[in-house]
């Protein structure tokens, strides 16, 4: 039997760098674009053993084939070794995720499975269209062009979910209750997910973000508080220590009682829409700089931290307010876009501060002149640099009435970029679902892509 699970990309509209310091809190919304993981027993090899053997592949690139030997570990209670068994590039979030989930399950040989990865189309730059579903890219995935929707994130998520539904018999799905609550429902508890997803993806990239993007993979889009990163730093070396496997359950089977993901959206009347401008930015040095000048900045700096908070809580506030309000009509749609308006130039304002205070590109002048232009145009709200900022991509937020959309994507489609010109990402918003189980039958169209399996 095949198990199948997507995961959502995101988008951070407000609170990029603030939301490291877990005193503040980001707006994370989860996107239509989604990582899917089907899992599915492999087809026999006289060349390999049966037990043990795990293929993972994303069919869409060149040469992104992982074999992996799993095994006990030669230490009692450390983690199960997985080491790949191919030549080639290596994929650490691929290795790490195995390594954390199969330890925690306690399966040193699991049966010999292939993992088919397929990611949604706007997570890399694509030729024009018309282009198919699961587009494929003639190149590896180093060399595709990532338009900055947290590739990795959902990837970690989506196979993690995967692999403990997969290999867990007494689950078949997903609770979908909402954690904790009381008399919660069957099936896989999304907490465990979330943890061992984000404890997975802060060690594969050796660093730990603020783990808004896994948490937007599992729970949707949400006003996110980090986990105190201390919690994290408890596990110890996988592959050396007799305690790793004790300290990893232990740190996964526990509620993170301070992280925040309460459920949010946009009001209905108001679209996302964005923008791929085909450039790319490096994020982790321009979070390191940023850091940095905040430790070193005293008073001066924590003013500006504090007064980027407070703009971002204000934004999320408007939000909020439209969402209670929106049946009674004290308030005009236009008082309602003006609110916006100047509460997304009240924190673009700041941003561009911090830019020039740590010289970090966060909102050059290239991508000001392109939000300020479109928020020119009728009906459109306003729009962001998201997360790390920098020339990834770009945000919009608009009134969703006649021809507005249309107008807005004709303007992007004329905006000269270094590459060329503004790609709309094919996408749109969703609410508080996050990473759920898909029907295999649902992969119908792209079985071309599931080579090495038993059936799908
Ligand atoms: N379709 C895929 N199949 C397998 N691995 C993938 C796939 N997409 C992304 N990855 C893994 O994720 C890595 C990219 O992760 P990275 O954190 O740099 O990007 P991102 O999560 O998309 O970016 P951002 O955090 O800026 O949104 C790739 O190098 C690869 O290891
Ligand atoms: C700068 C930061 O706050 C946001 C990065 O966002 P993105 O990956 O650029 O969408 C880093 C983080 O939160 O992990």
């Amino acid at each position: 039997m095949a198990t199948a699970v997507s995961a959502p990309g995101k988008v951070l509209l407000a609170g990029g760098y603030t939301v490291l310091d877990p005193a503040c809190r980001g707006l994370v919304l989860a996107l239509s674009a989604r990582i899917h993981c089907v899992a599915s027993p492999s087809l026999p090899s006289p060349s390999s053993p049966t037990a043990g053997r795990i293929t993972v592949r994303s069919p869409q690139f060149q040469d992104a084939v992982w074999e992996y030997q799993v095994s006990p570990s030669d230490i009692d209670g450390a983690g199960v070794s997985v080491v790949q068994t191919n030549d080639g590039d290596g994929n650490p979030f691929v290795l790490t995720t195995l390594k954390y989930v199969l330890s925690y399950l306690s399966l040193p040989t699991p049966p010999s499975t292939t993992l088919t990865i397929l990611a949604d189309n706007p997570y890399y730059s694509q030729p024009p269209p018309p282009i198919p579903r699961f587009n494929n890219l003639p190149f590896p995935i180093k060399s595709a062009y990532k338009t900055g929707l947290g590739s990795s994130a959902a990837l970690v998520t989506s196979l993690t979910s995967c692999l403990l539904l997969h290999f867990s018999p007494e689950h078949d799905k997903i609770n979908n209750n909402k954690d904790g609550e009381e008399g919660g429902g069957e099936g896989l508890e999304k907490h465990i997910l979330h943890n061992l997803a984000q404890t997975s993806h802060c060690a594969a990239q050796g660093k730990v973000g603020s783990g808004f993007d896994v948490a937007a993979a599992t729970y949707g889009s949400c006003i996110y508080r980090r986990f105190p990163p201390s919690l994290l730093s408890t596990i110890p070396d996988p592959t050396t220590s007799p305690e790793f496997t004790k300290s990893l359950k232990n740190v996964i089977n526990q509620r993170w009682e301070t992280m925040e993901c309460d459920p949010i959206t946009l009001p209905e009347q108001i679209g996302l829409l964005m923008g791929d401008v085909q450039c790319g930015s490096s994020t982790p040095g321009m979070v390191k700089t940023v850091l940095n000048w905040r430790s070193n900045g005293g008073e001066e700096a924590e003013e500006v931290w504090k007064g980027l908070n407070s703009k971002n809580e204000a934004l999320i506030a408007v939000i909020q307010g439209i969402n209670n309000n929106s049946t009674d009509n004290n308030t005009s749609e236009k008082e309602e876009d003006e609110s916006l308006t100047s509460h997304i130039h009240q924190i673009r304002a700041t941003i561009r501060h911090l830019s020039a205070q740590t010289s970090v590109p966060i909102e050059p002048p290239t991508q000001t002149a392109l939000l300020d232009s479109a928020t020119a145009l009728p009906g459109v709200i306003g729009g962001v640099v998201p997360g790390a900022g920098g020339y990834d991509a770009v945000c919009f937020l608009y009134r969703k009435n006649d021809g507005v959309e249309a107008d807005l994507r004709r303007f992007l489609g004329e905006w000269k970029v270094e590459n060329g010109v503004v790609k709309v990402l094919e996408l749109g918003m969703e609410g508080g679902e996050g990473v759920r189980v898909e029907d295999v039958k649902g992969y119908a169209d792209v079985k071309g892509y599931f080579e090495g399996v038993v059936e799908l």
